[in-house]
């Protein structure tokens, strides 16, 4: 399983993730509270170690600057966290994550899963479904976690990524219900909104006994 912590802005913060064993880091470009610009993402993605791959979250921008973007700053993935389009990921030159909103209180929400689902085998830059927390209307950085048995299962019918209010104290459960192929954490891990350290070691200390007991 790998691990993506998302909401990097600070170099403080990309000199904490170069000590775990960290895959991806996620700069969000969308308007959020932790926004980078394309200037500060390309400085702090030269400092990212080798073999932390970065990703730049997008919502409902355009193809062609999501592609200026990926090419400016060096983003190896996209995570498409809007209402975008199978032509828009088409259009799109990079590996591509797709975010699938799940209303906390609505299981109906992952109906939506079965057109993404058919989608997958057309779409060869598409390399995984993200089911994130929707909290009235609100998806991403929510720090909310949706009902993960909702999802029970679902892992065996395409590559799924877990995000939604995983911290330390939850993260071993979400593995055990859903094994899935990647877990995005971000204000789980944070103070006052920066990654605090101290989190991510015990996130992976989780983690790691989760993967022991397997
Ligand atoms: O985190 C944000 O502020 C954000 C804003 C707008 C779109 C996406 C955003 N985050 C995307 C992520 O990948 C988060 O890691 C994911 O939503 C989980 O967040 P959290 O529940 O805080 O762990």
């Amino acid at each position: 399983m790998q691990v993506k912590i998302c909401g990097i802005k600070r170099m403080e913060e990309v000199e904490i993730l170069n000590r775990y064993p960290v895959d991806y880091a996620g700069f969000i470009f969308a308007a959020s509270k932790r926004q980078v610009t394309p200037e500060q993402a390309g400085v702090l993605i030269a400092r990212l170690r080798p073999g932390i791959t970065p990703v730049g979250v997008f919502v409902d921008e355009s193809p062609q600057r999501v592609n200026d973007l990926v090419r400016e700053c060096g983003l190896e993935v996209v995570q498409l966290h809007g209402r975008e389009s199978v032509e828009d990921i088409r259009r799109i030159k990079a590996r591509v994550w797709k975010t699938i909103p799940v209303d906390v209180e609505d299981p109906s929400s992952l109906e939506i899963l079965e057109s993404w689902e058919a989608a997958l085998p057309k779409l060869p830059n598409l390399e995984g479904l993200l089911l994130d927390a929707r909290v009235g209307g609100q998806s991403g950085g929510t720090g909310k976690a949706f009902p993960w048995s909702w999802a029970a299962g679902l892992e065996e019918r395409f590559p799924l990524f877990l995000a939604g209010g995983l911290c330390p104290e939850n993260i071993r459960e979400a593995i055990r219900t859903l094994h899935p192929a990647l877990v995005d954490v971000n204000s789980g891990v944070e103070t006052d909104l920066l990654k605090d350290e101290e989190k991510i070691r015990r996130l992976f200390e989780e983690i790691d006994k989760e993967e022991k007991d397997r």
